[in-house]
Protein backbone atom coordinates (compact mmCIF):
# COMPACT_ATOMS: atom_id res chain seq x y z
CA UNK A 1 0.00 0.00 0.00
CA UNK A 2 1.33 2.99 -0.88
CA UNK A 3 1.82 6.15 1.94
CA UNK A 4 -0.62 8.79 2.05
CA UNK A 5 0.08 11.81 0.55
CA UNK A 6 1.43 14.74 2.76
CA UNK A 7 -0.36 18.58 2.77
CA UNK A 8 0.15 21.64 4.31
CA UNK A 9 -2.24 23.60 4.66
CA UNK A 10 -1.61 27.86 5.30
CA UNK A 11 -4.01 28.76 6.38
CA UNK A 12 -6.71 27.43 9.17
CA UNK A 13 -9.36 30.06 7.84
CA UNK A 14 -12.58 28.95 6.74
CA UNK A 15 -11.86 27.41 3.64
CA UNK A 16 -8.25 26.17 4.82
CA UNK A 17 -9.77 24.62 7.40
CA UNK A 18 -12.82 22.84 5.48
CA UNK A 19 -10.38 21.96 2.97
CA UNK A 20 -7.62 20.42 5.40
CA UNK A 21 -10.93 18.14 6.42
CA UNK A 22 -11.35 17.40 3.11
CA UNK A 23 -8.05 15.83 2.29
CA UNK A 24 -8.06 14.10 5.71
CA UNK A 25 -10.94 12.76 4.98
CA UNK A 26 -9.37 11.62 1.59
CA UNK A 27 -6.70 10.00 3.77
CA UNK A 28 -3.88 12.59 3.51
CA UNK A 29 -2.04 13.31 6.22
CA UNK A 30 -2.66 17.08 6.99
CA UNK A 31 -1.01 19.88 8.70
CA UNK A 32 -2.61 23.49 9.15
CA UNK A 33 -0.59 26.53 9.71
CA UNK A 34 -2.93 28.65 12.00
CA UNK A 35 -1.54 32.36 12.53
CA UNK A 36 -2.99 32.34 16.30
CA UNK A 37 -1.85 29.62 18.82
CA UNK A 38 -5.14 29.27 20.28
CA UNK A 39 -6.66 28.56 17.02
CA UNK A 40 -3.96 25.88 16.44
CA UNK A 41 -4.58 25.05 20.35
CA UNK A 42 -8.20 24.79 19.76
CA UNK A 43 -7.96 22.44 16.79
CA UNK A 44 -5.04 20.17 18.24
CA UNK A 45 -6.99 19.57 21.48
CA UNK A 46 -10.70 20.27 21.15
CA UNK A 47 -10.93 19.25 17.62
CA UNK A 48 -12.42 22.27 16.47
CA UNK A 49 -12.02 25.75 15.13
CA UNK A 50 -14.50 28.45 16.69
CA UNK A 51 -13.59 31.09 15.26
CA UNK A 52 -14.31 29.79 11.30
CA UNK A 53 -16.15 26.71 11.65
CA UNK A 54 -18.32 26.91 15.10
CA UNK A 55 -19.50 23.85 15.70
CA UNK A 56 -17.84 21.62 13.09
CA UNK A 57 -16.11 18.70 14.32
CA UNK A 58 -12.77 18.16 12.94
CA UNK A 59 -10.92 14.63 12.39
CA UNK A 60 -8.35 13.09 13.95
CA UNK A 61 -5.74 13.25 10.96
CA UNK A 62 -5.54 17.30 10.83
CA UNK A 63 -3.56 18.82 13.13
CA UNK A 64 -2.46 22.57 13.40
CA UNK A 65 1.23 24.31 13.92
CA UNK A 66 1.50 28.17 14.64
CA UNK A 67 5.33 27.31 13.00
CA UNK A 68 5.19 27.05 9.00
CA UNK A 69 8.71 25.56 9.03
CA UNK A 70 6.94 22.90 10.87
CA UNK A 71 3.61 22.40 8.51
CA UNK A 72 5.61 22.93 5.53
CA UNK A 73 8.07 20.09 5.94
CA UNK A 74 7.94 17.25 3.97
CA UNK A 75 4.78 18.27 2.28
CA UNK A 76 3.76 16.74 -1.43
CA UNK A 77 1.23 19.87 -2.08
CA UNK A 78 1.31 22.73 -0.20
CA UNK A 79 -2.07 24.43 -0.11
CA UNK A 80 -2.42 28.18 0.03
CA UNK A 81 -5.81 29.56 1.50
CA UNK A 82 -4.81 33.56 3.10
CA UNK A 83 -6.36 36.43 1.57
CA UNK A 84 -5.02 37.05 -1.97
CA UNK A 85 -3.98 40.51 -1.19
CA UNK A 86 -1.47 39.40 1.56
CA UNK A 87 -0.34 36.61 -0.26
CA UNK A 88 2.84 37.62 -1.52
CA UNK A 89 3.99 39.26 1.86
CA UNK A 90 2.53 35.37 3.63
CA UNK A 91 4.96 33.25 0.04
CA UNK A 92 7.91 35.43 0.67
CA UNK A 93 8.11 34.09 4.26
CA UNK A 94 7.42 31.04 3.39
CA UNK A 95 9.32 30.59 0.48
CA UNK A 96 12.65 29.38 1.93
CA UNK A 97 10.61 26.42 3.99
CA UNK A 98 8.65 25.04 1.32
CA UNK A 99 9.41 21.13 0.79
CA UNK A 100 11.66 20.74 -2.63
CA UNK A 101 9.16 18.76 -5.09
CA UNK A 102 5.88 20.18 -3.15
CA UNK A 103 2.96 21.40 -5.71
CA UNK A 104 1.78 24.55 -4.49
CA UNK A 105 -1.87 24.84 -4.77
CA UNK A 106 -4.22 28.19 -4.63
CA UNK A 107 -7.32 27.72 -2.57
CA UNK A 108 -7.60 31.46 -3.04
CA UNK A 109 -10.28 33.61 -5.65
CA UNK A 110 -8.86 36.95 -5.83
CA UNK A 111 -6.34 39.17 -8.13
CA UNK A 112 -3.69 41.05 -6.64
CA UNK A 113 -3.88 45.18 -6.97
CA UNK A 114 -1.15 47.24 -8.92
CA UNK A 115 0.09 44.07 -10.80
CA UNK A 116 -3.33 42.01 -11.61
CA UNK A 117 -1.88 38.79 -11.53
CA UNK A 118 -3.89 35.76 -10.37
CA UNK A 119 -2.72 34.03 -7.32
CA UNK A 120 -1.06 30.98 -9.66
CA UNK A 121 0.89 34.14 -11.15
CA UNK A 122 2.09 35.50 -7.63
CA UNK A 123 2.75 32.70 -6.41
CA UNK A 124 5.27 31.39 -9.90
CA UNK A 125 6.49 35.48 -9.42
CA UNK A 126 7.55 34.73 -5.62
CA UNK A 127 8.67 31.03 -5.62
CA UNK A 128 10.29 30.73 -9.21
CA UNK A 129 8.43 27.42 -9.01
CA UNK A 130 7.43 26.51 -12.49
CA UNK A 131 3.82 26.41 -13.90
CA UNK A 132 3.70 22.93 -13.78
CA UNK A 133 3.75 22.69 -9.95
CA UNK A 134 1.57 25.45 -9.45
CA UNK A 135 -2.13 24.65 -9.08
CA UNK A 136 -5.71 25.71 -8.29
CA UNK A 137 -8.61 24.32 -6.83
CA UNK A 138 -11.70 25.85 -7.40
CA UNK A 139 -15.73 26.05 -8.15
CA UNK A 140 -18.93 26.00 -5.97
CA UNK A 141 -17.95 25.08 -2.46
CA UNK A 142 -19.07 27.02 0.27
CA UNK A 143 -16.84 26.01 3.04
CA UNK A 144 -19.80 25.78 6.01
CA UNK A 145 -21.15 23.08 3.73
CA UNK A 146 -18.37 21.00 2.86
CA UNK A 147 -16.99 21.00 6.25
CA UNK A 148 -20.88 19.68 7.14
CA UNK A 149 -19.92 16.63 4.53
CA UNK A 150 -22.63 18.09 2.16
CA UNK A 151 -21.97 17.20 -1.51
CA UNK A 152 -20.06 19.26 -4.24
CA UNK A 153 -18.04 19.15 -7.29
CA UNK A 154 -14.72 21.00 -7.65
CA UNK A 155 -12.16 21.84 -10.49
CA UNK A 156 -8.37 20.48 -9.87
CA UNK A 157 -6.14 22.64 -12.07
CA UNK A 158 -2.73 22.85 -13.29
CA UNK A 159 -1.33 22.77 -17.00
CA UNK A 160 0.55 18.94 -16.46
CA UNK A 161 -2.45 16.82 -16.40
CA UNK A 162 -0.58 14.38 -14.64
CA UNK A 163 -0.38 16.57 -11.45
CA UNK A 164 -4.19 17.97 -11.90
CA UNK A 165 -4.48 13.69 -11.20
CA UNK A 166 -2.41 13.66 -8.74
CA UNK A 167 -4.17 16.09 -6.97
CA UNK A 168 -7.53 14.93 -7.58
CA UNK A 169 -6.87 11.95 -5.92
CA UNK A 170 -5.34 13.70 -3.15
CA UNK A 171 -8.83 15.44 -2.42
CA UNK A 172 -11.24 13.28 -3.58
CA UNK A 173 -13.84 12.15 -1.04
CA UNK A 174 -17.75 10.85 -0.86
CA UNK A 175 -18.66 14.54 -0.68
CA UNK A 176 -16.26 16.00 -2.93
CA UNK A 177 -15.81 15.34 -6.44
CA UNK A 178 -12.90 16.85 -7.78
CA UNK A 179 -13.07 17.09 -12.22
CA UNK A 180 -9.33 17.91 -13.61
CA UNK A 181 -8.56 20.98 -15.59
CA UNK A 182 -5.91 22.35 -17.74
CA UNK A 183 -7.40 25.73 -18.31
CA UNK A 184 -5.73 27.10 -14.95
CA UNK A 185 -6.70 30.73 -16.62
CA UNK A 186 -10.13 30.53 -16.69
CA UNK A 187 -10.20 28.55 -13.60
CA UNK A 188 -8.46 31.50 -11.39
CA UNK A 189 -11.01 34.12 -13.54
CA UNK A 190 -14.15 32.19 -12.90
CA UNK A 191 -13.22 32.13 -9.21
CA UNK A 192 -12.03 35.87 -8.75
CA UNK A 193 -15.06 37.50 -11.27
CA UNK A 194 -17.50 35.45 -9.62
CA UNK A 195 -16.92 37.08 -5.86
CA UNK A 196 -17.66 40.78 -7.93
CA UNK A 197 -20.77 39.33 -9.90
CA UNK A 198 -22.00 38.07 -5.97
CA UNK A 199 -21.19 41.72 -4.60
CA UNK A 200 -23.69 42.94 -7.20
CA UNK A 201 -26.30 40.47 -6.81
CA UNK A 202 -26.00 40.98 -3.13
CA UNK A 203 -27.00 44.69 -4.02
CA UNK A 204 -29.62 43.73 -6.04
CA UNK A 205 -31.40 41.08 -3.49
CA UNK A 206 -30.67 43.81 -0.86
CA UNK A 207 -32.82 46.47 -3.21
CA UNK A 208 -34.99 43.79 -3.20
CA UNK A 209 -35.04 43.79 -7.21
CA UNK A 210 -35.92 40.43 -7.96
CA UNK A 211 -35.33 37.13 -9.20
CA UNK A 212 -35.34 38.35 -12.99
CA UNK A 213 -32.41 40.98 -12.18
CA UNK A 214 -30.78 38.45 -10.30
CA UNK A 215 -30.87 36.22 -13.27
CA UNK A 216 -29.85 38.95 -15.77
CA UNK A 217 -27.07 39.77 -13.65
CA UNK A 218 -25.37 36.32 -13.26
CA UNK A 219 -25.76 35.68 -17.11
CA UNK A 220 -24.56 39.09 -18.13
CA UNK A 221 -21.76 38.54 -15.46
CA UNK A 222 -20.85 35.56 -17.03
CA UNK A 223 -20.82 37.11 -20.40
CA UNK A 224 -18.52 39.77 -19.22
CA UNK A 225 -16.25 36.93 -17.22
CA UNK A 226 -16.10 35.25 -19.98
CA UNK A 227 -15.03 37.87 -22.61
CA UNK A 228 -11.98 39.21 -20.01
CA UNK A 229 -11.17 35.09 -20.08
CA UNK A 230 -11.01 35.05 -23.79
CA UNK A 231 -8.73 38.08 -24.19
CA UNK A 232 -6.14 36.46 -21.31
CA UNK A 233 -6.31 33.32 -23.56
CA UNK A 234 -9.00 30.80 -21.36
CA UNK A 235 -10.80 28.41 -23.34
CA UNK A 236 -14.68 30.21 -23.10
CA UNK A 237 -15.70 26.68 -22.29
CA UNK A 238 -14.55 26.75 -18.85
CA UNK A 239 -17.12 29.12 -17.86
CA UNK A 240 -19.94 27.28 -18.47
CA UNK A 241 -18.32 24.84 -16.10
CA UNK A 242 -17.78 24.32 -11.76
CA UNK A 243 -15.53 27.05 -12.16
CA UNK A 244 -17.39 29.62 -14.23
CA UNK A 245 -21.02 29.24 -13.92
CA UNK A 246 -21.32 26.54 -11.26
CA UNK A 247 -19.27 28.71 -8.72
CA UNK A 248 -21.56 31.95 -9.71
CA UNK A 249 -25.04 30.00 -9.26
CA UNK A 250 -23.77 28.95 -5.67
CA UNK A 251 -21.80 32.22 -4.87
CA UNK A 252 -24.89 34.33 -5.77
CA UNK A 253 -27.52 31.87 -4.15
CA UNK A 254 -26.45 31.57 -0.91
CA UNK A 255 -26.94 33.15 2.60
CA UNK A 256 -23.64 31.46 3.41
CA UNK A 257 -21.52 33.52 0.59
CA UNK A 258 -19.79 36.60 2.43
CA UNK A 259 -19.44 38.60 -0.93
CA UNK A 260 -23.45 38.22 -1.29
CA UNK A 261 -24.21 38.88 2.30
CA UNK A 262 -21.42 42.07 1.87
CA UNK A 263 -23.37 43.68 -1.22
CA UNK A 264 -27.24 42.65 0.20
CA UNK A 265 -26.21 45.15 3.14
CA UNK A 266 -24.95 47.79 0.57
CA UNK A 267 -27.95 46.97 -0.63
CA UNK A 268 -29.93 47.42 2.03
CA UNK A 269 -28.83 50.79 2.32
CA UNK A 270 -25.53 50.29 4.94
CA UNK A 271 -22.56 52.19 4.63
CA UNK A 272 -19.21 50.66 3.32
CA UNK A 273 -17.76 51.41 6.90
CA UNK A 274 -20.80 49.62 8.38
CA UNK A 275 -20.86 46.61 6.16
CA UNK A 276 -16.83 46.10 6.70
CA UNK A 277 -17.53 46.07 10.45
CA UNK A 278 -20.53 43.46 10.22
CA UNK A 279 -18.14 41.62 8.11
CA UNK A 280 -15.84 38.94 9.97
CA UNK A 281 -14.65 36.98 6.56
CA UNK A 282 -12.87 37.85 4.11
CA UNK A 283 -14.61 38.64 1.19
CA UNK A 284 -12.27 38.80 -1.76
CA UNK A 285 -14.69 40.61 -4.40
CA UNK A 286 -14.33 44.07 -2.23
CA UNK A 287 -10.72 44.73 -3.11
CA UNK A 288 -10.32 41.90 -6.29
CA UNK A 289 -13.80 44.20 -7.84
CA UNK A 290 -10.54 46.60 -8.86
CA UNK A 291 -8.20 45.09 -9.29
CA UNK A 292 -10.28 42.68 -11.77
CA UNK A 293 -11.79 46.38 -13.32
CA UNK A 294 -8.09 47.48 -13.73
CA UNK A 295 -7.06 44.16 -15.42
CA UNK A 296 -10.24 44.21 -17.80
CA UNK A 297 -9.10 47.58 -18.57
CA UNK A 298 -5.47 47.04 -19.66
CA UNK A 299 -6.82 44.30 -22.21
CA UNK A 300 -9.52 46.43 -23.63
CA UNK A 301 -12.20 44.40 -22.26
CA UNK A 302 -15.88 46.12 -21.38
CA UNK A 303 -16.94 44.82 -17.93
CA UNK A 304 -19.92 47.34 -16.84
CA UNK A 305 -20.76 45.32 -13.63
CA UNK A 306 -17.76 45.08 -12.28
CA UNK A 307 -17.33 49.22 -13.11
CA UNK A 308 -20.70 49.43 -11.46
CA UNK A 309 -19.50 47.56 -8.11
CA UNK A 310 -16.25 49.44 -8.13
CA UNK A 311 -18.19 52.47 -8.59
CA UNK A 312 -20.51 51.63 -5.42
CA UNK A 313 -18.19 49.68 -3.27
CA UNK A 314 -15.29 52.47 -3.65
CA UNK A 315 -17.08 55.84 -5.63
CA UNK A 316 -20.03 55.68 -3.03
CA UNK A 317 -21.93 55.72 -6.33
CA UNK A 318 -25.55 55.25 -4.29
CA UNK A 319 -26.99 51.94 -5.94
CA UNK A 320 -29.90 53.27 -7.18
CA UNK A 321 -27.98 55.65 -9.75
CA UNK A 322 -25.64 52.92 -10.40
CA UNK A 323 -29.26 50.75 -11.02
CA UNK A 324 -30.18 53.48 -13.73
CA UNK A 325 -27.14 53.70 -15.42
CA UNK A 326 -26.67 50.54 -16.11
CA UNK A 327 -30.12 49.91 -17.27
CA UNK A 328 -29.64 52.89 -19.65
CA UNK A 329 -26.24 52.10 -21.46
CA UNK A 330 -26.75 51.77 -25.26
CA UNK A 331 -28.48 48.97 -26.63
CA UNK A 332 -26.49 46.28 -28.11
CA UNK A 333 -26.60 42.31 -29.58
CA UNK A 334 -26.42 39.41 -27.10
CA UNK A 335 -23.48 38.22 -28.18
CA UNK A 336 -20.85 40.27 -30.02
N1 LIG B 1 -14.81 30.36 2.75
C1 LIG B 1 -15.20 29.80 1.61
O1 LIG B 1 -16.32 29.33 1.48
C2 LIG B 1 -14.22 29.73 0.46
C3 LIG B 1 -14.41 28.74 -0.51
C4 LIG B 1 -13.53 28.68 -1.59
C5 LIG B 1 -12.49 29.59 -1.70
N2 LIG B 1 -12.35 30.54 -0.74
C6 LIG B 1 -11.20 31.46 -0.88
O2 LIG B 1 -10.23 31.12 0.10
C7 LIG B 1 -9.45 32.27 0.44
C8 LIG B 1 -9.42 32.40 1.95
O3 LIG B 1 -10.75 32.66 2.38
P1 LIG B 1 -11.35 32.16 3.74
O4 LIG B 1 -12.79 31.98 3.50
O5 LIG B 1 -10.62 31.02 4.33
O6 LIG B 1 -11.12 33.48 4.60
P2 LIG B 1 -11.19 33.62 6.18
O7 LIG B 1 -11.38 35.06 6.44
O8 LIG B 1 -12.16 32.67 6.76
O9 LIG B 1 -9.74 33.16 6.64
C9 LIG B 1 -8.58 33.88 6.26
C10 LIG B 1 -7.37 33.24 6.90
O10 LIG B 1 -6.23 33.99 6.52
C11 LIG B 1 -5.52 34.40 7.69
N3 LIG B 1 -4.98 35.72 7.46
C12 LIG B 1 -5.62 36.92 7.41
N4 LIG B 1 -4.74 37.91 7.19
C13 LIG B 1 -3.53 37.33 7.11
C14 LIG B 1 -2.21 37.83 6.93
N5 LIG B 1 -1.97 39.12 6.76
N6 LIG B 1 -1.20 36.93 6.92
C15 LIG B 1 -1.43 35.61 7.08
N7 LIG B 1 -2.65 35.09 7.27
C16 LIG B 1 -3.67 35.93 7.28
C17 LIG B 1 -6.55 34.41 8.82
O11 LIG B 1 -5.90 34.23 10.06
C18 LIG B 1 -7.42 33.23 8.43
O12 LIG B 1 -6.84 32.03 8.88
C19 LIG B 1 -10.12 33.45 -0.28
O13 LIG B 1 -9.41 33.75 -1.44
C20 LIG B 1 -11.51 32.93 -0.63
O14 LIG B 1 -12.04 33.55 -1.79
C21 LIG B 1 -13.17 30.64 0.34
O1 LIG C 1 -18.19 33.25 0.81
P1 LIG C 1 -17.65 33.67 -0.55
O2 LIG C 1 -18.48 34.71 -1.20
O3 LIG C 1 -16.20 33.99 -0.48
O4 LIG C 1 -17.79 32.38 -1.50
C1 LIG C 1 -17.23 31.18 -1.07
C2 LIG C 1 -16.86 30.26 -2.21
O5 LIG C 1 -15.96 30.89 -3.07
C3 LIG C 1 -18.04 29.73 -2.96
O6 LIG C 1 -17.60 28.80 -3.91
Amino acid sequence: MSKPAKAAVFSAGSWGTAFGMVLADAGCEVTLWARRAEVAEAINSGRTNPDYLPGVELPENLRATTDPAEAAAGADFTFLSVPSQTMRANLAEWTPLLAPETVLVSLMKGVELGTTMRMSEVIEDVTKVGVDRVAVVTGPNLAREIAARMPAAAVVACTDETVARRLQAACHTPYFRPYTETDVVGCELGGAVKNVIGLAVGIADGMGLGDNAKGSLITRGLAETARLGIALGADPLTFSGLAGLGDLVATCSSPLSRNHTFGTNLGKGMTLEETIAVTRQTAEGVKSCESVADLARRHGVEMPITETVVDIVHEGKPPVVALKELMSRSAKPERR
